[in-house]
């Protein structure tokens, strides 16, 4: 997928007003979310040397030249978005979580997520807690919890020291230029002089198995070497950390219960932002306008910036999510974000149905089959996490544990 806005596009494309309301998985091209849908795609990022290490694009909505994406490896490292209560900055991070994870597999690149107010007190229904599903969310947390707060505090800033020593004087991407390059020298090796033939022993062909193909490219690998990877994740993938509500840990309410735990979570979040890009790690806040939460490390070091409008009020105007993206070099993009808690259309859930036919039936008029109703049937995150589990499964991701 080619974005709107972005540099590059071979051909202007006819600009058009925005919609006034736009659906993610019809922004991402995936309206009927199905599995193999998902392994094309993630099979295209692996052979992306653009994307070394892990593909990170985030999809925001509709603009006026097609999807607007924002791609956090060649845009980033992170992604700020301001908005006020009701502006749509909480569905605009599902949207994040559910395009990243189309965009690439779940064993390279995983996501984080933090309700950065308490749900309870602060009546804000279900947050990101939604997106847990998605098998790339290995964390999520409420800062309700002072205890776990500080424990993902730690646990986040012990991620940053693993994958600092284990880079050394690399950054991210080119530690992965380099195991792509020791992976073909190897498999150079073993169709040397000295073995014409290019068989390989065991362990050249542990080593040119493992280290000629990126990792994400197991879909296409022998199936031993696929059932090897699912023993051991990858040591290095992408790592996106996503906060709703930053503003509310930056100054969190008198008598919050996670208010005393706030500051090192602050802090963890800080050094993700100062040493993220290095590291592979990335950083997705969402905030209120403007207060202490501007002067802030995560803020000021945003290359992708979002500002969302108040929500709208009357009948004909548009829904919450309307916003516009700064990108790094200064321009500006409008869109309307692309909603992905709405219940799937009825079209979605049409698909073919075998059922058992008595002899003397035949010849009756086929039974309509029930179909959901839009208003109470499975969202489209919903349709959409359990495609991406499936497919999870079948190109046999590994599993990236938890930070708590
Ligand atoms: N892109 C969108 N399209 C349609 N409706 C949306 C969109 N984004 C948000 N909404 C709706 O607007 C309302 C507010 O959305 P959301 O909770 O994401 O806003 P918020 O900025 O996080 O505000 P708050 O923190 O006060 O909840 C919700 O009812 C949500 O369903």
């Amino acid at each position: 997928m080619r974005t709107d806005g972005t540099a590059g596009a071979g051909h202007a494309r006819v600009s058009s007003p925005l919609p006034q309301s736009a659906r993610l998985l019809d922004e991402l091209g995936l309206a009927r979310a199905t599995p193999p849908s998902l392994m094309t795609r993630w099979a295209d990022a692996a052979d992306d040397p653009e994307s070394l290490g892990g593909r990170a694009w985030a999809v925001l909505g509709a603009g006026p030249r097609g999807p607007v994406c924002a791609d956090l490896v060649a845009e980033g490292p992170h992604l700020l978005i301001e908005g006020p209560a009701g502006s749509g900055r909480t569905e605009l991070l599902r949207a994040v979580v559910a395009s990243l994870a189309a965009a690439e597999r779940p064993d390279r690149l995983s996501v984080v997520l933090m309700d950065g107010r308490d749900s309870v007190s602060g009546g804000q229904g279900e947050g990101l807690r939604v997106c847990t599903d998605v098998p790339h969310v290995t964390t999520h947390l409420t800062a309700n919890d002072p205890v776990r707060m500080r424990e993902f505090a730690q646990s986040l800033s012990a991620e940053l020291k693993r994958r600092a020593e284990l880079l050394g004087r690399c950054d991210f991407a080119e530690w992965h230029t380099g195991r792509e390059l020791s992976g073909r020298m190897v498999a150079q090796r073993t169709a040397s002089p000295r073995n014409p033939t290019g068989t390989a022993g065991p362990s050249g062909d542990e080593a040119g198995g493992d280290l000629d193909s990126p990792p994400s490219s197991t879909i296409r690998l022998r199936p031993g070497a696929a059932r090897r990877r699912t023993d051991t994740a990858p040591p290095l993938h992408r790592l996106v950390v996503i906060v709703d509500d930053l503003d509310a840990l930056v100054s969190p309410p008198l008598g919050s219960p996670g208010r005393p735990a706030a500051g090192s979570v602050i802090r963890a979040l800080e050094a993700v932002s100062r040493e993220g890009e290095r590291l592979g790690v990335h950083l997705v806040v969402a905030t209120g306008p403007g207060g202490r939460t501007a002067e802030s490390e995560a803020a000021r070091r945003a290359t992708l910036r979002v500002s969302l409008d108040p929500p709208a009020t009357g009948p004909d105007e548009p829904a919450p999510g309307r916003g516009r993206l700064t990108w790094p070099d200064g321009r500006i993009t409008a869109f309307q974000a692309g909603r992905v808690t709405g219940r799937i259309p009825r079209t979605a859930t049409l698909r073919p149905t075998v059922v058992p036919l008595e002899w003397d039936r035949m010849g009756d008029p086929p039974a309509r089959r029930p179909v959901r109703e839009l208003g109470n049937g499975p969202t489209d995150l919903a349709l959409l996490a359990s495609a991406l589990e499936r497919a999870a499964r079948e190109v046999a991701a590994a599993e990236v544990p938890s930070l708590l």
